[in-house]
């Protein structure tokens, strides 16, 4: 077993990474401290793993709240939907929201648990890998609006995170690659030695060799939660794990939440901040062309999808969190393995990095 902690004074947790975690329930069990428990999972999730992880909560009052899958859910209704069902438990301080499922379910439960009474604990059990190596950790939660990304939100730190790797064996391949984009993002925001054993390990990542895919998942939660302990609201360089999304959050919400998954518009964004870092003199052509290769080894999109208009993403982008008075704060490269902020990118280079698209065609 992987134990790892993120180390936040009196609101650390452990990270716990192992197979078959999900039919060991007296982990989960020993972290309920109340009566009440409210599970949410989608509707891709909850068939497979819900019973196993309601086995060990007999003795407890549980409800589960089962949405439909995908980011379109993630929204200010799905969340009203969680108040009034919490309303309906007659749930009070103690009660304890689980999160099962993908970085949707993770962020929408964990903004409910952040809301629901000014606060209440809530875990984390991710069953898809991007979760795993990034959204179930850290606490950020938030819903989405039609204007852009994440936009309401709240930091919100789960009581524990219960990885059980065991459940990647049922992920769709489209959402394992989009999951390695966020682990590819740590070598190339952080650690190019990381960044070359994901280049060596590309096949086996992507055929899901247990040891390999522990070994990544492990590695990423420690980057995730080394900056999230020195930084965890995003005053200073947790925004290197923004690598990346300002751009594919850009273009996530260009398509109406329905066209890439996040993991893969991130993929996009990266190769587009690597473009605009080699441009722009920061880092080299060489190493934007080598995220571009591993990023296709990984088979994931490197370029903008068609029909949306750099203009738009332009327009989005200029809603991002990270600005400030106005100017475009993007996370570039001085060199891979080594991302910095970048304040006051002109919006100029910005558009012509956007037309570029990406990586080279064919
Ligand atoms: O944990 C963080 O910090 C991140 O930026 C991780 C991202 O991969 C994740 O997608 C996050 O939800 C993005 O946050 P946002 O603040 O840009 O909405
Ligand atoms: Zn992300």
């Amino acid at each position: 077993m992987h134990h790892l902690t993120v180390s936040l004074a009196q609101r650390s947790y452990p990270i716990l990474i192992e197979r078959g975690l999900l039919h060991r329930p007296e982990l989960l069990r020993a972290q309920i401290k109340g009566r009440h428990v409210l599970i949410v999972s989608d509707q891709h999730v909850a068939p497979l793993y819900l019973d196993a992880v309601r086995a060990g909560l007999a003795d407890l009052v549980v409800e589960c709240c089962v949405i439909p899958a995908g980011e379109r859910e993630k929204n200010l209704d799905r969340f009203g939907q969680l108040m009034h069902m919490l309303a309906a438990m007659k749930a009070s301080r103690d009660v304890t929201l689980i999160a099962l499922g993908g970085g949707v379910i993770g962020d929408l439960t964990g903004f409910a648990a952040a809301c629901w009474m000014r606060g209440v604990r809530f875990i984390q059990i991710p069953t898809t890998l991007l979760a795993m190596v990034d959204s179930s950790v850290g606490g950020k939660t938030a819903v989405d609006l039609p204007q852009g990304k994440n936009l309401v939100g709240a930091f919100h730190q789960p009581a524990t995170v219960l990885i059980d790797t065991d459940t990647l064996a049922t992920l769709p391949a489209r959402e394992v690659r989009a999951g390695l984009a966020e682990v590819v993002k740590y070598g190339a925001i952080f650690d190019a030695e990381f960044f070359a054993w994901l280049e060596q390990h590309a096949e086996s990542l992507l055929a899901l060799d247990p040891g390999v895919i522990a070994e990544a998942i492990a590695r990423s939660c420690q980057h995730k939660a080394e900056v999230v302990a020195r930084d965890e609201t995003e005053q200073g360089d947790r925004a290197l794990l923004n690598f990346g999304h300002t751009f594919g959050h850009a273009i996530e919400t260009a398509d109406g939440y329905g066209g890439l998954l996040h993991g893969e518009a991130v993929a996009v964004g990266m190769l587009l901040a690597a473009d605009l870092s080699a441009h722009l003199g920061l880092a080299t052509q060489a190493e934007f062309e080598r995220l571009g290769q591993l990023l296709q080894c990984l088979q994931l999109p490197t370029r903008v999808p068609d029909g949306l208009q750099a203009s738009e993403l332009l327009r989005h982008m200029r809603l991002d969190k990270k600005n400030v008075s106005g100017q475009i704060r993007l996370i570039l490269w001085r060199a891979l393995g080594q991302a910095f902020v970048a304040p006051g990118v002109e919006e100029t280079e910005i558009l012509r990095c956007l037309e570029r698209g990406g990586a080279a065609r064919g």
